[in-house]
């Protein structure tokens, strides 16, 4: 029987076997994708401490590196279900059942979609959730950036730079995000704001040719021209697997402490997938480092 049982590859599951490892334990990761997470296609991290620059690639390589060369297991399944048997779990994937003493839950989160028709046929075809990954093939194009806090200001800026013209659509004639990012944005002649707006609808067969924006206050419709699409509108956990083992917040995030235990015996939770103020790498880090500790302390 392994000791503990890791879902999810991200900082916080990965940083997490590297203190179970150290610990002395047995580590098994599941992770339904590739190592790394949200963070593996950043073209660069800034504010990570102690590194000035590292792409998220380079970050993410370095990181799987340390926590299976330290003796981590890894395996490229996702997690469909954990079951509770008091002092043991079995967590079920499609293909595998794998009996442990403890679990941690580090899911993170995805990009929240705008739900419309034909949205998931166009991702990669127009539609993107990352501009820093996705902007290079807009070069000299027209795009909307759809969001209004700072991460859709940090888009608009961003393809403000390669992009020949930007429509930043924001649902209110307010922004969250950051003040001064939107004055810097006011002044770039190729950033058009269309506020009060929200996206209805997708033109293009294949690839996206337009959106339709609906004005909020009239109720009109207009069409925009754009190639590209960067939707900004935030992120969600996706933990309805483990909504009978442990206790989630309506927004569906794991409830947990800064102790990163779960109502659960055996059951951690650790960065962006549980309820908390601030999502970034150096809180997941920690995330990891506090569950794993907790776990191999109750073993
Ligand atoms: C575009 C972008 C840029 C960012 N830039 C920065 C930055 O510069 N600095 C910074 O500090 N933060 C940045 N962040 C935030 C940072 O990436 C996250 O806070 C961090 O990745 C959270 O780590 P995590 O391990 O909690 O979750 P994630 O990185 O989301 O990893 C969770 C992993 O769990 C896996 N998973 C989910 N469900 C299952 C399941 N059922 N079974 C198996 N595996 C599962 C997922 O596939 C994923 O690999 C950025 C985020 C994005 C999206």
């Amino acid at each position: 029987m392994t000791d503990l049982i890791i879902v999810g590859a991200g900082t916080a599951g990965l940083t997490a076997a590297i203190y179970g490892i150290r610990a002395g334990k047995s580590v098994l990761i599941l992770e339904a994708k590739t190592y790394g997470g949200q963070i593996v296609n950043t073209p660069d991290i800034e504010n990570y401490p102690g590194l000035a620059h590292i792409s998220g690639f380079d970050y993410a390589t370095a990181l799987y590196e340390q926590a299976t060369g330290l003796g981590a297991k890894f395996r490229n399944e996702r997690v469909l279900s954990v079951e509770d048997k008091g002092k043991t779990k079995v967590v079920h994937t499609r293909r595998h059942e794998y009996e442990c003493k403890a679990v941690i839950l580090a899911t993170g989160a995805k990009n929240r979609q705008l739900g419309l028709d034909r949205e998931e046929e166009l991702v990669g075809k127009g539609i993107s959730y990352c501009a820093t990954c996705d902007g290079s093939f807009f070069k000299g194009q027209t795009v909307a950036v759809n969001g209004g806090g700072n991460t859709a200001l940090e888009d608009a800026a961003y393809l403000a730079e390669i992009c020949k013209k930007v429509y930043l659509i924001h649902s209110r004639d307010q922004f969250r995000g950051d003040a001064a990012d939107v004055e810097k944005l006011r002044e770039k002649e190729n950033v058009e704001f269309v506020l009060n707006a929200s996206v209805s609808g997708l033109i293009g067969e294949g690839h996206l040719a337009g959106i339709v924006v609906k004005d909020k206050l009239t109720g009109n419709t207009r069409e925009l021209p754009v190639s590209g699409l960067f939707v900004a509108i935030g992120q969600e956990p996706d933990n309805q697997a483990f909504s009978s083992l442990v206790r989630l917040d309506p927004s569906g995030y794991i409830q947990a402490g800064e102790d990163c235990l779960t109502g659960t015996p055996g059951i951690y939770t650790a960065g962006d997938c549980r309820t908390k103020k601030v999502r970034q790498l150096t809180t997941a880090a920690a995330d990891g480092a506090v569950a794993a500790l907790a776990a191999c302390a109750d073993m």
